[in-house]
């Protein structure tokens, strides 16, 4: 469970969020939306802990009872994906996720195992060792999801993950997401501009222009 508790966000005396409340549970997805230059990117970034020092803010961020605001980025144990999928150009697609997986997991062959059994799951049986530059649009959002996944984190942030697809894409690759969340069973914050992203039954908060 992903909690949130009256976060306040502003920036050079201007109010981007105030007094905002939330809890996600496992496998639920809530969508914040609102207009461009409201503040939804940069309390993503409040939440992963990569707000730049002139943002103040007050509040909480609390995963699985733990309270992790507190806690470096690389502690919180928190994915987020972005629009631009970024890949590492000069390794190939399973090293690239490889790369992802969490230490624990050892050996060499087991974690090209996992790779493999992650790329199967998503209909990408024989990718791990293309060059992430002949990838599709939609397979290398694909592959991002991925690497976002097998690093097991607790929870998901997606900063408009579907904003750079084609309308068909844009369809399919919705359900693949839905289908990862919900078999990981961990709590999603969406940021979208396009209401048909919200997943069937998702919690939504609306966030108003900033005031400054
Ligand atoms: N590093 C920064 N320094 C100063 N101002 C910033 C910084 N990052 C963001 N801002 C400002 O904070 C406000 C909120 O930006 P943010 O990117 O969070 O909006 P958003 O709601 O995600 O917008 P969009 O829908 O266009 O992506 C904007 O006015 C932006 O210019």
């Amino acid at each position: 469970m992903l909690s949130v508790k009256d976060c306040s966000i502003s920036h050079a005396s201007r109010s981007l969020i105030h007094k905002m409340s939330f809890t996600v549970g496992a496998g639920e997805v809530l969508t914040l939306m609102g207009p461009s230059g409201a503040g939804k990117s940069t309390f993503l970034n409040w939440m992963i802990g990569a707000l730049p020092e002139e943002f103040s803010v007050t509040g909480a961020l609390w995963l699985n009872g733990q309270q992790r605001d507190t806690l470096p980025t690389e502690r919180r144990n928190i994915g987020i994906l972005f629009q631009d999928a970024l890949l590492f150009a000069h390794l190939n697609v399973g090293q690239n996720l490889a790369m992802a997986l969490p230490a624990a997991i050892k050996g060499r062959e087991q974690r090209k195992h996992c790779v493999e059994q992650a790329l199967a799951n998503a209909q990408l049986p024989d990718y791990y060792r293309r060059d992430p530059a002949t990838l599709s649009g939609g397979e290398r959002a694909r592959v991002s999801v991925l690497r976002a996944l097998l690093a097991q984190p607790e929870a998901l942030l997606l900063d408009e993950p579907f904003s750079r697809l084609d309308q068909s894409l844009r369809e399919q690759f919705r359900q693949f997401v839905w289908q990862q969340v919900e078999q990981q069973a961990i709590p999603v914050v969406l940021v979208t501009h396009d209401p048909q992203d919200i997943p069937p039954g998702g919690k939504i908060i609306q966030l108003n222009a900033s005031q400054g």
